[in-house]
C-alpha cells in the first residue's frame, strides 16, 4: 500500500491525534493509513512492535503526520494505564480512539476452558473498556465540551450467536453496552460500535485453512454477494471521528452487507435468479404452492 486514497477531505483530521489499537495488521493498519492521509497525527497501539514499525515506516512514506508506536497488550490493567499516559506525553492530547484491537481462537463451547473463555473476554471486552477508560480519564473528562471527542468500539457481526464464536460473541455483545452506557455517563464525548460482517483482511489469515475457504464461499450468502474490505470499515471509522457524525453516539453501524438480515428461508437477491421470488410476484398460484399441494396430494 503506497498511498491510501480517501473519500474524506484530505485536511479533515489536521491538528487532531487519533489513538488506533491493533493499528499494525489488518482494519487498523488500513484505518491508519486511512486517517493519516486525512492528517491526522497517530498513536499505534498493539503487541508487536515490529508490525506497528512496519506501519509507521509506510505512512512515513506517504505523508508527513506523526506517528508514534506502542507495545501493549490492551488486557494488562498496569500498561494500558501507562500506554495512555505515554501517548499524552508525546502528543499532548488525545480527540479519537478507535478501539480495534481484538481476535479470538474458534472452538465449540463444549471445549473452551475457563483460562480461553477468559482470555477471549479480556481480549475483546475488558481490553477495550481499560483503553476507552483511561483515555477518558486521562485527557477527556478535563476537555469536555471543548472539541469533538469520540471513542469508537469495533465489535462484531455475531448476532443472533455464531458457532464456535461463542466467547467472542459473548465479549461483543458486551462491548456493545458498554459502548451505550458509556455514551451516556462520558458524554460529549460520543461512543460508538462498529461491527462488521466477514471482511477480508489479513486477520482471516489467523484461521486455519479449511475454515478460511469456508468464509471464502460465504459470499453466495450475503446479500452484496462478496466479502467487505478493509477500506469499507476504516471509512466508516473515519466517518465517525468527522464532524459529520456529531450527532451520532450510543449507535453500532453494521458493515457487513446485509449479511444477517438473509436468514436462509430462501434465496437472497431479486430478479429471474431467484426462484423463490419470481413464483409469487406474478399473480396466480405460486409455483412452490402448486408443488407443495402436489406433493401432499401424491403422499395422500
Ligand atoms: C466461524 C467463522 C469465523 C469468522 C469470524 C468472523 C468474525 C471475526 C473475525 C475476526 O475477528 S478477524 C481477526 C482475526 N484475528 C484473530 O482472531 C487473532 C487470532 N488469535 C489470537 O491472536 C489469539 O488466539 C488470542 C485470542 C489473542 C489469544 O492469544 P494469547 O497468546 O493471549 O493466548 P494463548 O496463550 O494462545 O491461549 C490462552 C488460553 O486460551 C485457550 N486457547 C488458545 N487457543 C486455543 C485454541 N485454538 N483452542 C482451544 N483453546 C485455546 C487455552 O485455554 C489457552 O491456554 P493454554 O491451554 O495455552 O494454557
Ligand atoms: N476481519 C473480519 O472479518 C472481522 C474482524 N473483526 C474485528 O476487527 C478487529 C480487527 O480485525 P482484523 O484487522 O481483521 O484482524 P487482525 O488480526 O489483523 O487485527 C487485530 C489486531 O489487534 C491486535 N491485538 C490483538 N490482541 C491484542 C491485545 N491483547 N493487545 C493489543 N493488541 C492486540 C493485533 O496485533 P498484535 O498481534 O501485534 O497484538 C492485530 O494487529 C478485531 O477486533 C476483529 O476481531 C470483527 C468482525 C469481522
Amino acid at each position: 500500500m503506497n498511498s491510501f486514497q480517501s473519500v474524506f477531505r484530505s485536511d479533515l483530521f489536521q491538528g487532531q491525534t487519533i489513538v488506533v489499537t491493533g493499528g499494525g495488521s489488518g482494519i487498523g493498519r488500513c484505518t491508519a493509513h486511512e486517517l493519516a492521509s486525512l492528517g491526522a497525527d497517530l498513536a499505534l497501539v498493539g503487541r508487536k512492535i515490529e508490525k506497528l514499525e512496519t506501519v509507521k515506516a509506510e505512512i512515513a512514506q506517504t505523508c508527513g503526520v506523526k506517528v508514534s508506536i506502542h507495545s501493549c497488550d490492551i488486557r494488562e490493567e498496569e500498561k494500558v494505564t501507562a500506554t495512555v499516559a505515554e501517548i499524552l506525553a508525546e502528543h499532548g492530547k488525545i480527540d479519537h480512539l478507535i478501539n480495534n484491537a481484538g481476535g479470538q481462537f474458534p472452538s465449540p463451547l463444549s471445549s473452551i476452558n475457563a483460562k480461553g473463555w477468559e482470555t477471549v473476554v479480556r481480549n475483546n471486552l475488558t481490553g477495550g473498556f481499560l483503553m476507552a477508560r483511561e483515555v477518558f480519564n486521562q485527557y477527556m473528562v478535563k476537555n469536555l465540551g471543548k472539541t469533538d471527542m469520540s471513542i469508537t468500539n469495533i465489535i462484531a457481526d455475531m448476532w443472533n450467536g455464531m458457532p464456535g464464536m461463542g466467547h467472542s460473541g459473548a465479549a461483543r455483545a458486551g462491548m456493545l453496552n458498554f459502548s451505550e452506557t458509556a455514551s451516556l455517563e462520558w458524554a460529549p464525548v460520543r461512543v460508538n460500535a462498529v461491527a462488521p460482517g466477514f471482511i477480508a483482511s489479513s486477520g482471516m489469515d489467523t484461521y486455519p485453512e479449511p475454515m478460511k475457504q469456508t468464509i471464502m464461499q460465504l459470499d453466495k450468502t450475503i446479500p452484496l454477494q462478496r466479502l467487505g474490505l478493509e477500506a469499507e470499515v476504516s471509512g466508516v471509522l473515519a466517518f465517525l471521528c468527522s464532524p459529520a457524525a456529531s450527532f451520532i453516539s450510543g449507535s453500532c453501524i453494521r458493515v457487513d452487507g446485509a449479511a444477517p438480515n438473509a436468514r436462509r428461508i430462501w434465496p437472497v437477491g431479486t430478479g429471474k435468479q431467484n426462484p423463490v421470488f419470481n413464483s409469487f410476484h406474478l399473480g396466480g398460484v405460486p409455483e412452490v404452492i402448486q408443488r407443495r399441494d402436489a406433493e401432499r396430494a401424491g403422499k395422500k
